[in-house]
């Protein structure tokens, strides 16, 4: 079912704090905390048989959720042990939520958490601030089966990065909006099923919070229909610079772009024509030279970087650039190791190492790195593998999850580039076709996911990928 854009928004946990500051002027945060315990009861009692549980309290807010669920599942005739990992403050919310608790705390869990059929994680959700330490870690990784509150403890909640130790969560329940890390790798991996409660909080806080990042799904975008009266230059040109030696990745792109509905798809080939003609009889082949095809105003997408070599892909580029037409760039593009080469273009698509060669090392997070290479170029960035990240100069990011690793095949970036500039030759917005695009990518991919395919074959299930959105 499409989703409302709102609900796609992914929010850091500083953001989640703010949140939770704005909701406590209207709801006290002890209310909130009842509701995210009743919340994470009800989803465990959906899904397990009544056993011994044993909750694990950090000293905050998260704790003070784990205090409900133990209270509430307790209610319900199970067994609870609960063990208090560090003490709430002193009249804080947290505390409030632990004197509610009138069963058991042990003082040794590393002598029951082996034996329990369960373990809440409730240790440390937003407000994780540093590694997790050696005597938690070592006590999480004799967990069984754990259910996280918020987060598995230990996932940063901003980056989806392991602080030291994660337990990986059978099922992780969050509350109001889910943030970035539960969808970047690693952190991915260690939520299990993730679910997102509604706690009661308004989504009208969210307009003062002014959320940048979203979770890459249809709602996000929408992608163009096909209309009674559609023509083909409607739907939309794709013009593709092909190599004159690695001529697959332009026809790759180009079969790409027709299987998702270019109206028309060129391609200018840089060496021989011959190839590029005998390949598919829906191509058409530039014989005018480069200037007088740029001169065609409804040719204003144009892909270059696919199999060319960097003498290529530089000379080109540039030209382009200068004729002010929308330019998707990647493979080629990138081996010059040059961001000013890049100012000018629309949407670049590197994986991680073109992206390093570039732009150098990643120091901070891949969120952080797409925004400033967006910045830095003016171009909508994709960076891409198996949790793409697709970043504006305006500071939007969208992570995308709806992917296969079927799609780490050779050539499966050059079809990348044709659907992403299908879209763009549509009319969307270069934001949207680079997000709209990776999703349709990976619906083809998953699409396939029967098989091994080629590039070939995830080209020929756009079609079916893009009536899916
Ligand atoms: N945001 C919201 O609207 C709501 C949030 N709630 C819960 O509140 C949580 C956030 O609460 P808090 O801000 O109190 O933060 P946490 O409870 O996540 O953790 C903060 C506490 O843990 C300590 N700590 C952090 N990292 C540590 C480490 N590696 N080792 C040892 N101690 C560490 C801190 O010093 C602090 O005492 C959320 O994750 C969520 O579970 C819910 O109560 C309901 C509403
Ligand atoms: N494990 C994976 N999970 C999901 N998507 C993947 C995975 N590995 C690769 N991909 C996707 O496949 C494409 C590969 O592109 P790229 O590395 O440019 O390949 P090529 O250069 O061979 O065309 C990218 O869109 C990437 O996001
Ligand atoms: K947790």
């Amino acid at each position: 079912m499409r989703k409302e854009a709102s609900s796609l928004i992914l929010l850091t946990p500083s953001q989640m704090l703010e949140v939770d500051k704005e909701a406590a002027k209207t709801i006290p945060i002890i209310q909130l905390m009842e509701n995210a315990g009743w919340a994470v009861t009800q989803e465990v009692v959906k899904r397990y048989k009544p056993c011994s549980v044993l909750v694990l309290c950090g000293p905050g807010n998260n704790g003070g959720d784990g205090y409900v669920v133990a209270r509430l599942l307790a209610k319900k005739g199970w067994p609870v042990r609960v063990a208090a990992i560090g003490r709430p403050k002193v009249g804080s919310d947290a505390e409030q939520a632990a004197h509610r608790w009138a069963g058991s705390i042990v003082e040794h869990p590393e002598d029951y958490i082996e034996k329990s059929g369960l373990v809440i994680d409730a240790l440390f959700g937003a407000g994780l601030s540093r590694n997790i330490d050696s005597y938690i870690s070592e006590l999480l990784r004799k967990a069984r089966r754990v259910v996280a509150i918020d987060t598995p403890s230990g996932i940063d909640g901003a980056t989806g990065k392991v602080m030291g130790y994660a337990p990986h969560a059978e099922l992780t329940v969050t509350f109001f909006r889910a943030k970035p890390g539960h969808y970047l790798l690693p952190g991915r991996e260690y939520m299990g099923e993730l679910v997102i409660k509604d706690i009661a909080i308004s989504p009208v806080i969210l307009s003062q919070i002014k959320p940048q990042c979203w979770l890459n799904e249809p709602g996000l975008w929408s992608i163009p229909t096909s209309e009674v009266e559609d023509y083909k230059y409607r739907r939309g040109i794709v013009s593709i610079i092909g190599g004159s030696v690695m001529t697959g990745a332009a026809r790759l792109s180009a079969h790409a772009a027709l299987n998702v509905g270019a109206g028309l798809v060129h391609i200018f080939a840089l060496g021989s024509h011959d190839i590029y003609s005998s390949s598919s009889a829906c191509f058409v082949i530039d014989k005018d030279s480069l200037e007088t095809s740029l001169q065609d105003s409804r040719r204003k997408v144009w892909v270059c970087g696919p199999g060319l070599l960097l003498g290529e892909a530089k000379e080109i580029l540039s030209k382009l650039i200068a004729s002010n037409v929308k330019i998707i760039a990647d493979a080629g593009v990138f081996q010059a190791e040059n961001i000013e080469m890049l100012k000018g273009v629309s949407i670049i698509t590197p994986h991680i190492g073109e992206f390093i060669r570039v732009f150098g090392e990643i120091k901070a997070d891949k969120i952080s790195a797409a925004r400033v290479a967006a910045q830095q170029t003016g171009a909508v960035v994709v960076l891409k593998g198996a949790d793409t990240i697709i970043a504006s100069p305006d500071g939007r990011v969208a992570i995308n999850q709806h992917a296969s690793p079927r799609l780490a095949t050779a050539g499966s970036g050059d079809t990348l580039t044709g659907v992403i500039a299908t879209l763009l030759a549509a009319g969307m917005s270069e934001w949207e076709s680079a997000c709209a695009g990776v999703w349709l990518h990976g619906e083809a991919g998953l699409l396939c996911e029967h098989s091994w395919p080629t590039a070939e074959m995830l080209a020929n299930n756009l079609g079916k990928a893009r009536d899916n959105a």
